[in-house]
């Protein structure tokens, strides 16, 4: 939650400074070149006589501004008159206009005929081995008097008689003005006599010292950097997550399965004797519903047997408690080993065992009754003396489990009364 607020705010914080640059890139980082003309600055004249032409033209100054007269004289060659204003930066090279938009010149123009104007940015470049001078021009309709002209840098383009001048190879005709070397303004192309007079008040170049394309591009980048580290920081999150959900997963499967295993234990400890590992009265009371509902259902009959060792008390004091203990130990297996899986048998009391006989008659029941009191007497549980025990066996024959249990009770009293290693029946 944190992290996500804090990713929120980087992320208000970039947007912000996006609208910030972005409209500071629209309503500032203007930059500007430009300087004061007059008498000092070199200005240079230049005709058609340089191709052999006759045209005449005259630089002066008025109010410290150049001023070209020009008078047009027809001849062979192309006819005009021209005057160019040098740009230099510190070093002496020309300068770069590739951040600029426009050029803002202030004219004053007369002309005897309707004229044009060329205005050429002179780029000085390398071409093969050579210093060339590339002409980008523009060409602009002057209105007498005196006017401001803006001319959009993007518009210039170089003229074909440039082209055609030119004998290298494979030569760019795109305009290119990253080390430009004058401003030329010369006469149009109107081929008849006709003087005409400019005059150059003023000139500069606008721009923004970061193109509105290249911000977008950087900001894209800065945007597209930011999502990618984004996704790589939500995957990272997402992969920390799965981690831990998974290492938690295990953890608590674990604490599962331990808790699982103890409860077993429990619930063994709960329903068995501890001595003898039988069932104790607790364990027994599944067994005692089942067949009290199998009784209800009269599809079903079950014997109980109650069986208690005989004189007990006089094992226990003449060779000990603990001799009385393994007794009882030996006598349970020896019981568990007789007995059939589906009789179950309950340690029910100190000497006493219950033997619950599913799905038993009662003579069936009678028959391991029996059966046990002989394989008791014949065995040598102790090692002093001969171990017996009596037998009460009775049917279920009412859903009440204590009557049930005092029939079978009163049958052991019985067989312990006739003289004990012996089995009764209860009525
Ligand atoms: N060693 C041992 N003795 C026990 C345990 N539970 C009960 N007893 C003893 O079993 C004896 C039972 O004695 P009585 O109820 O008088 O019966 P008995 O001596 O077997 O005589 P009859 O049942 O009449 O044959 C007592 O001495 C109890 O202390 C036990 O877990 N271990």
């Amino acid at each position: 939650m944190k992290i996500l607020i804090k990713t929120e705010f980087a992320y208000l914080i970039l947007l912000m400074l996006t609208i910030g640059l972005v409209a500071w890139q629209h309503f500032g980082m203007n930059i500007s070149y430009s300087y004061q003309l007059s008498r000092e600055v070199p200005v240079t004249l230049s005709n058609d006589d340089i191709n052999g032409g006759r045209s005449r033209g005259i630089l002066s100054y008025t109010n410290g501004k150049p001023t070209l007269n020009c008078d047009i004289v027809l001849s062979q060659s192309f006819p005009f008159c021209s005057i160019l204003l040098p740009l230099s930066n510190n070093n002496g090279s020309g300068i770069d206009l590739q951040r600029y938009d426009s050029l803002t010149l202030t004219l004053g123009f007369q002309a005897s005929e309707r004229d044009t104007l060329l205005v050429y940015l002179n780029n000085g470049e390398i071409i093969g081995n050579d210093q060339v001078i590339r002409a980008n021009m523009q060409v602009l309709v002057p209105a007498t008097g005196t006017q401001d002209y803006t001319l959009p840098l993007s518009q210039f383009h170089v003229p074909s008689w440039w082209i055609f001048s030119r004998t290298e190879q494979n030569i760019t005709t795109a305009s290119r003005l990253d080390n430009v070397q004058n401003i030329q303004l010369s006469t149009g192309d109107h081929r008849s006599a006709r003087h005409v007079q400019i005059q150059v008040l003023d000139f500069h170049f606008d721009g923004k010292w970061m193109r509105a394309a290249d911000l977008y591009f950087y900001l894209l980048v800065v945007w597209a950097f930011a999502a990618v580290a984004q996704i790589l920081v939500i995957a990272r999150r997402f992969r920390f997550k799965y981690l831990y959900t998974q290492r938690e997963a295990k953890r608590l499967n674990e604490i599962n399965n331990f808790l699982q295993v103890e409860r077993d234990k429990f619930e063994t400890l709960a329903k068995h004797d501890a001595l003898t590992g039988c069932l104790n009265r607790n364990g027994m009371i599944d067994i005692l519903g089942r067949a009290i509902g199998q009784f209800e259902h009269g599809n079903s009959s079950t014997a109980l047997i109650l069986l208690d060792i005989d004189n007990f008390k006089q094992l226990n004091d003449n060779y000990g408690h603990d001799e009385g203990d393994r007794v009882l130990v030996q006598l349970a297996k020896l019981l568990r080993k007789h007995i059939r899986d589906n009789d179950h048998l309950v340690r029910w009391g100190g000497e006493e065992f219950a033997i619950v006989c599913e799905q038993t008659s009662t003579a069936g029941a009678l028959t391991l009754a029996e059966n046990l009191r002989a394989v008791i007497e014949s065995s040598h549980i102790c090692e002093h003396s001969q171990v017996t025990a009596s037998f009460g066996v009775a049917k279920l024959n009412s859903k009440h489990i204590e009557n049930w249990f005092k029939r079978a009770d009163e049958s052991l009293y019985l067989a312990k009364k006739q003289g004990r290693n012996r089995v009764t029946l209860a009525p």
